[in-house]
């Protein structure tokens, strides 16, 4: 595959800043005038109350989908290679345009967009474009291999994201009446987030590197750029003016004002040559963690973990040996740009005095805890109910930044710091010594959906599979997969509620499939390409919905159901639903298995109506198809539950909550 596009700002060396990336549009892929499908492949297109055409084309092997609603022009999707590409719109005055040339997604999504909202791949990658109210185009491209995403909601200008290399670049703004930019000229990521942003949010790599710009309420840009390889950061809340952050060689620039609320100048960080530069508003933050360099001794004065049920898992080793200068610098810029409470150890165990374990899994051992009155701790932390999940070991041989559950660890405070949403799990703080790696959590007293499942009653069922649902579509909008949702992986409040937790093995877009799910999944993963990992979380919820159905806390449904506790026997051979002849297949598959759909309980207890089971059932076997083509979107998904939750009322009446 081609690479279009190079950096076009190379490392300085005297500090002068760095040249931005040329914002040249990288070369639109050439289509084949084609009309229908010449590959193997499906193409299908709708329109209600189009005026102009709604056209969908596949070329190569690959799905071309394009529908529009109330479009006055054309939506286009096309695929040359095989690959996906989707466009959709709603009320769209212009076109919604979606392109794919070689191998790859392009998703293109407008809801009232009066200008073209438009996503293309030219190599394999993933290039998506989603706009809500957008007066101008969300423009989502990618040239080489890789993944460019860009949303906006409410924007009234674009909100551009351009991989021209391999890498990741993501654009996000909300309410942003300026463009929310990001770029990827050579391999890299890019991230660059807005909210309520009036001027752009700009975040560049021209060569290798990391640069992300993040701003809340920013009324100038927040810039991050990166022109040889390293990483800039800029974050700035309430900033006024710009909080510059610039990497021109090789090394780390970060720059943050992460205490200041209402920031009137800027805090700008620069590196020309080699080296770290770190000039924020909050220096003492920044470099409270000691910085080890070399072998050595523990430092006098310090103190092993206490923990007991640790220590035998514990592999003890020199402290201070695996504290890298990157390891220090991640973990400092992860507490300082998160805004994270770091607990030291000391307070760690003063949680969880008698250690009682609620839960434990292959990353580590779960305790419930209390914070008690501790000074120096933020009083709405004191009084809090907590778990605590405490690492299992590190592994001596491997350096400690690559060491998997160190990055798990990592991972699970990036994705978790950066999202906020009920469905989501919320983290309260974090601790790391030498000897541990500890995360802290609100304790969920009802603990996790397979210890309950048995005893959800229908609507609490349907409450949880619905909000699942809808926390997964948040996490694929902010581009995380999950990599195999399981019961275990769901936490339930006291209101029945869930949350989803245990996201160290999420990932965000780019990384190979894994999960500890061990049904079907070969069968499944068509290629092991990444367009599939999306697609595969819903082929989780689908089996997850099944499990919740059938009262099945067992993935692999092999379980034989006592006779007496059989439910509603779906005739999936005359069934009405639009099964294609792979998911009868496996519908009858599961049938033969003397897995039936609803457990008869939920009939039994008048708790639902067959109908409703139906329904449920129908939406789940579709998330469950292989072949991808049945399988419906994340928002039809969302839609379907919340019509089966609360159907619209059937002759004018007002909505009533009758899914029993
Ligand atoms: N906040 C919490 N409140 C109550 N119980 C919890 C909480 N977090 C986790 N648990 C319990 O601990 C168990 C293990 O937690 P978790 O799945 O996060 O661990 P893990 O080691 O990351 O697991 P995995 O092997 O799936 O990666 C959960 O299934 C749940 O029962």
């Amino acid at each position: 595959m081609e690479n279009v596009g190079s950096p076009s700002a190379s490392a300085a060396d005297d500090g002068t800043p760095v040249q931005p990336i040329s914002t040249s549009t990288p070369p639109v892929p050439s289509f084949p005038a084609l009309l229908g499908t010449t590959g193997s492949g499906l193409s299908s297109s709708t329109a209600d109350v189009a005026t102009t055409p709604s056209t969908s084309q596949v070329a190569g092997s690959g799905l071309s989908s394009s529908t529009a609603d109330v479009a006055t022009t054309p939506s286009t999707s096309q695929v040359a290679g095989s690959g996906f590409s989707s466009s959709t719109a709603d009320v769209a005055t212009t076109p919604s345009t979606s392109q794919v040339a070689g191998s790859g997604f392009s998703s293109s999504t407008a809801d009232v967009a009066t200008t073209p909202s438009t996503s293309q791949v030219a190599g394999s990658g993933f290039s998506s474009s989603t706009a809500d109210v957008a007066t101008t185009p969300s423009t989502s491209q990618v040239t080489g291999s890789g993944f460019s995403s860009s949303t906006a909601d409410v924007a009234t200008t674009p909100s551009t994201s351009q991989v021209a290399g391999s890498g990741f670049s993501s654009s996000t703004a909300d309410v942003a009446t300026t463009p929310s930019t990001s770029q990827v000229a050579g391999s890299g990521l890019s991230s660059s987030t807005a909210d309520v942003a009036t001027t752009p949010s700009t975040s560049q790599v021209a060569g290798s590197g990391l640069s992300s710009s993040t701003a809340d309420v920013a009324t100038t840009p927040s810039t991050s750029q990166v022109a040889g390889s390293g990483f800039s950061s800029s974050t700035a809340d309430v900033a006024t003016t710009p909080s510059p952050s610039k990497v021109a060689g090789s090394g780390f620039s970060s720059s943050t004002q992460p205490q200041a609320d209402v920031a009137t100048t800027p805090s700008p960080s620069k590196v020309a040559g080699s080296g770290l530069s770190s000039p924020t508003a909050d220096e003492a933050t920044v470099s409270d963690v000691p910085v080890k360099r070399g072998r050595g001794r523990p430092p006098a004065g310090s103190k092993p973990a206490e923990f007991g049920p640790m220590q035998s898992h514990v592999i003890k080793k020199e402290a201070g040996e695996e504290k890298d200068l990157k390891v220090e610098h991640e973990i400092s810029t992860l507490v300082v740009e998160r805004k994270l409470v770091k607990f030291t150890i000391e307070q760690i165990n003063s949680f969880i005095p008698d250690k009682r374990v609620v839960g434990a899994g292959s990353w580590g051992t779960v305790y419930e805890g209390f914070i008690g009155g501790l000074s120096g701790l933020s009083s709405d932390l004191n009084g809090e109910r907590v778990a605590v999940k405490v690492g299992n070991y590190f592994c001596e041989e491997k350096e400690f930044s690559t060491d998997e559950n160190y990055i798990q660890w990592k991972t699970e405070i990036m994705l978790l710091s950066g999202i906020k949403h009920e469905g989501v799990i919320k983290l309260v703080g974090v601790c790391r010594t030498n000897l541990g790696l500890y995360l802290v959590y609100p304790f969920y007293e009802r603990g996790d959906l397979q210890k309950s499942i048995e005893v959800l009653d229908w609507e609490r069922a349907l409450n949880v599979i619905t909000k699942v649902a809808e926390a997964l579509r948040v996490l694929h909008m902010r581009m995380v997969v999950c990599r195999g949702l399981k019961p275990a992986d769901i936490l339930l409040d006291q209101n029945w509620n869930p949350v989803l937790t245990d996201f160290g093995r999420m990932k965000m877009f780019g990384d190979a499939l894994s999960g500890s799910r061990t049904f079907d999944n070969e069968n499944f993963i068509f290629s092991g390409h990444q367009d599939h990992v999306f697609h595969y979380d819903y082929y989780c919820l689908g089996f997850l919905m099944l499990q919740v159905l059938m009262k099945e806390k067992e993935a692999d449904f092999k379980v034989t159901v006592p006779k007496e506790k059989r439910i509603m026997d779906l005739d999936i051979d005359s069934h009405s639903c639009n099964y294609s002849s792979e998911l009868k297949e496996q519908a009858l598959k599961l049938k033969k298995q003397n897995s039936h759909v609803v457990h008869l309980d939920f009939l039994k207890t008048g708790g639902c109506k067959v109908i409703v089971a139906r329904k449920v059932t129908d939406l789940a076997f579709q998330c469950l198809d292989k072949g991808g083509v049945m399988r419906p979107t994340e928002k039809e998904v969302v839609e379907r539950l919340h019509k089966i939750v609360n159907p619209p009322p059937a002759h004018g009446g007002s909505s009533s909550k009758s899914s029993k």
